[in-house]
This record gives structure tokens, C-alpha cells and sequence, in this order.
């Protein structure tokens, strides 16, 4: 478990990008902060990591204060995938996913071999392995990104918007990844974003926050989507409109779901998915 408590950062040109911040990131499921550009996202997202010290409070991993651990350690043994993925360019794909490997004193020969078999979890052929990042599409880039994340077994992910610069088809093959790996590897995620259906396909819990970090409502999707906080909350997440806002409409052939814009989403089956 992630904690963070009485958590403040306050930066030396005046901006308090984070004001009394309490929140527990429970282990072996994601959590994703979603919020407006400014809010505060990537200052929490890096404070678990320690490249952002807090001003005040405390974080915790399993209940031990980070700031007594040493950073570059802490560093490395958490994985980190961002935006443009982040990759060296003079590194080849192999030799990118190896970086951490190698830097935590693995051989030349076992962290190719680590490097091959993410590959192949991430789901990018292992011909690609001598290739250099600009020989790949920006998915694939951001696929290497995510095997590099993963190259230490780290038990916690942290992914700062790792989807926002791709396509939306790109995008959902990147967020339907993530779901398989996630089942598959079961690590602690904290991912931010500022696109709350990413937020919802992707948390078990998400946390809505507004400028300064100021935490909206903390929830899963399901609890959030049927009981908002409040206006705001509502409006942010599209309650009132897009396709949240179903409703059921009478056929022939039986009751189906609607949204705003009077599409047919689906139709409305009784009991549960099994029956
Ligand atoms: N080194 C810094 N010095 C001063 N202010 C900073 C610094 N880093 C971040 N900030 C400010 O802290 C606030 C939070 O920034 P942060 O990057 O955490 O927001 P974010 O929600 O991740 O935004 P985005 O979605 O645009 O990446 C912003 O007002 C930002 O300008």
C-alpha cells in the first residue's frame, strides 16, 4: 500500500501545487488521478518515487516513510513509463528495456534476455529488438516504454499519461494492454490522466482532483458514476451527457439503452452478465 499523509508542495516561486494531501493507494490494483492540465498529477505521481520531495507530510510504501530510503534505489525499483515514452535514441530497443537491468549490476547476456521475454508481455515482435525508437510507430514506442517500466519487476507502476500523444485506436489496443498485463502481472499502477473515460476503463479507483490537488472525490467507477460528489464532479465526468447519459427506450422487441444523442448503446437484459 501507497500512502500519503498531510501531504504539501509548495515550490519556491510561491505555486502550491499540493496542499494537505491524504490518500491511500491500496496494493495490487490501479489507481488513477484524473484532473485538469495544472492540478497537481505528475507533483503526486512523483513524490511515490521520490524524484518530487514533499515539502511536508509523509509517504509511505508498506508502511515505511520513504524519505529515510535512498532515492536513486527507491527510483529503481519502481518502474516509470511517461508521455513519448521517454526512450534513449542512440539505444536500441533491447538496450532501452535493459536500462535498469544493467544499471542494478545484471549482465550484458541476462538483461537481453529480460529485455526479449517483455517483448514479447508487451506484446512488440522481438525482431524489433535491434531497432532504434525512430523505426517504430509511437505505439510501439510507447510498448517499449512499458516493457522498460517492467524490467525491474518492479511491484509499483507509475505511468504518467503514457497514451496521451498516440491515436484513439492506438490508444484503446495501449488501455486493452494494460488491462491483460495488469491481470496477468497484478503490480500496484498508479496511472494519471487527464481523460476521465480513460480514468474509468482503466482505475479500480480514481480520484478526481482540482487545481492545487485538491481531491474531488476518491472512488471506483461504478461509486462515482452513480453517486457524484456534487455539480462539478457530475459535469466533469459527463453524467448529463455523452455516453453516460443513458436512458431506456421502449421497442418491439424489448427495452434497449440510449444516449443523449439517441443512439442504441445496447440492450437492457435482466439479471446478471452469466445468465
Ligand atoms: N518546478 C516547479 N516550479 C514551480 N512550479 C511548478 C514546478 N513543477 C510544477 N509546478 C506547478 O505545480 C502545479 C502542478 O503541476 P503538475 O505538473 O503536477 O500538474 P499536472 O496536473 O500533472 O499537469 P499536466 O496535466 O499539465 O501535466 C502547476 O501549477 C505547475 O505549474
Amino acid at each position: 500500500m501507497i500512502e500519503f499523509e498531510n501531504i504539501s508542495k509548495h515550490y519556491p516561486d510561491g505555486t502550491k501545487a499540493v496542499s494537505d494531501f491524504n490518500l491511500q493507494i491500496p496494493a495490487h490494483s490501479s489507481t488513477v488521478f484524473v484532473g485538469s492540465s495544472g492540478c497537481g498529477k505528475t507533483t503526486l505521481l512523483r513524490m511515490i518515487n521520490r524524484m518530487v520531495d514533499p515539502s511536508a507530510g509523509t509517504v509511505r510504501i508498506d508502511g515505511e516513510d520513504i524519505s529515510t530510503k535512498n532515492a536513486v534505489e527507491l527510483r529503481r525499483s519502481i518502474g516509470y513509463v511517461m508521455q513519448n515514452s521517454g526512450l534513449l535514441p542512440h539505444f536500441s530497443v533491447a538496450d532501452n528495456i535493459a536500462t535498469v537491468p544493467r544499471l542494478m549490476g545484471e549482465s550484458r547476456k541476462t538483461s537481453r534476455r529480460r529485455a526479449l521475454e517483455l517483448m514479447d508481455t508487451v506484446g512488440l515482435s522481438v525482431t524489433m529488438a535491434d531497432r532504434y525508437p525512430h523505426q517504430l510507430s509511437g505505439g510501439q514506442q510507447q510498448r517499449v516504454g512499458v516493457a522498460r517500466g517492467l524490467a525491474s519487476d518492479p511491484n509499483i507502476l507509475l505511468m504518467d499519461e503514457p497514451f496521451g500523444a498516440v491515436d484513439p485506436i492506438v490508444r484503446a489496443e495501449l488501455q486493452n494492454e494494460l488491462l491483460r498485463l495488469q491481470k496477468e502481472l497484478d503490480k500496484t499502477i498508479v496511472f494519471v490522466t487527464h481523460d476521465i473515460d480513460e480514468a474509468f476503463l482503466l482505475g479500480d479507483q480514481v480520484v478526481i482532483l482540482a487545481a492545487g490537488a485538491q481531491k474531488l472525490q476518491v472512488g471506483s467507477p461504478s461509486e462515482i458514476i452513480e453517486n457524484p460528489a456534487n455539480d462539478f464532479v457530475a459535469s466533469f465526468i459527463g453524467a448529463q451527457r455523452g455516453s453516460r447519459a443513458l436512458r431506456v427506450k421502449q421497442t418491439a422487441h424489448g427495452p434497449v439503452l440510449v444516449d443523449a444523442q439517441g443512439r442504441t448503446q445496447g440492450r437492457l437484459v435482466e439479471g446478471g452478465l452469466n445468465q
